[in-house]
């Protein structure tokens, strides 16, 4: 199975390390237009194989899409990320027309790919994507809710003091400070529910933490997180390339799901071999189904700024 990464860069290259270290593609192709810079990141991965035991083919290209024919999945993580202060929001200038020029050329050598798009603000990147190839919607998977997911795991097992492998919870809505929604309410713990352990204060705390997860790493490291980015990619792909059916939140164009239409979000989806296999009906309360509509509102204001790229 072939996996093209457009975008060799910090979320790009971790991707490609760590699907080739844990085998779930036999070939990795890492496409950028910084000259050398694909190529020398394949060489480095490449040179792991030995000392960390895989045998994925990884190699670079400098903007050549021709290296990257009949790719199964292809993931897009060019652009550029924020800058500690700033909101994903605000690249929307800059990443929509790279995004848009990408998927245009990925598909004219890989028409059957699935595309999982990574670049911020990610949910109208996925809408644009899905727009602008007129792709079925299955063959669309926006990538942010795996990720949000894990920080909500995290913050979850700090806050309980126990193995984030224990611990079971679920962001879906908008990749966005403001717009996700962690559901507190079904989190667990060993198949216990948090709440039999933490205090309202306590479960708040932790979904805050987790809406500003990004924001906080990007003050920390002067640029946006990538290892847990690259990573949750990762885990996607696998799902995809190895038809597991996990069911991870995943930004997808919605019909009706969730009270939304017209706009790409973040909602339980069944993950397989043709992408996006189903949406899961998770049954909200009114206080989730209204932070719901609050975020898709948002954005779906964001989508608007779309107008003179799609037209
Ligand atoms: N959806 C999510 O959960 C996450 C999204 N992101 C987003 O992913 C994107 C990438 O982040 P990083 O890897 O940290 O940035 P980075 O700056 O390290 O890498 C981006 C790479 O894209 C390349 N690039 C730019 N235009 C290109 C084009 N037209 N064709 C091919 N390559 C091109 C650049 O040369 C650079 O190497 C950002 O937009 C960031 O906000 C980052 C983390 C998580
Ligand atoms: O915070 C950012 O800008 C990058 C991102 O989407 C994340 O790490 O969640």
């Amino acid at each position: 199975m072939k996996v093209t990464i457009v975008g060799a860069g910090n979320v790009g290259a971790t991707c490609a390390d760590v699907i080739s270290y844990r085998g779930i593609a036999s070939e990795v192709v890492l496409l950028d237009i910084k000259e050398g810079f694909a190529e020398g990141k394949a060489m480095d991965i490449s040179q792991c194989a030995t000392t960390t035991g895989f045998n994925t083919r990884v190699s670079g290209s400098t903007n050549d899409y021709s290296k990257t024919a009949g790719s199964d999945v292809v993931v897009i993580t060019s652009g550029i990320p924020r800058k500690p202060g700033m909101t994903r929001e605000e690249l929307i200038g800059i990443n929509a027309g790279i995004v848009k020029t990408v998927a245009d050329n990925v598909l004219a050598h890989s028409p059957n790919a699935i595309i999982v798009v990574v670049s911020n603000p990610m949910d109208t990147m996925t809408y644009l994507t899905l727009k602008a190839t007129g792709l079925p919607k299955n063959r669309i998977i926006g990538m942010g809710g795996a990720l949000d997911s894990s920080r909500f795991k995290y913050y979850l097992s700090k806050a309980l003091n126990k193995p984030s492998n224990d611990v079971d919870g679920m962001v879906i809505g908008g990749h966005g400070d403001t717009t996700m929604i962690p559901l507190t309410r079904l989190a667990s713990y060993c198949g216990t529910p948090v709440s039999t352990y933490l205090t309202q204060e306590e479960m708040d705390k932790v979904a805050a933490d987790t809406m500003v997860g990004g924001a906080t790493l990007t003050g920390l490291l002067g640029t946006s997180a990538w290892y847990a980015p690259g990573a949750s990619v990762a885990y996607l792909v696998d799902s995809i390339l190895n038809d597991q059916r996990k069911m991870i939140p995943c930004s997808v164009f919605l019909e009706g799901e969730y009270g939304q239409e017209d706009i790409c979000m973040g909602v339980p989806c069944i993950i397989g071999k043709n992408g996006i296999e189903a949406i899961v009906d998770v049954k909200l309360n009114d206080t989730e189904k209204a932070a719901f509509a609050k975020s898709a509102d948002a954005v779906r204001a964001m989508n608007a700024d779309l107008k003179s790229v799609l037209a």
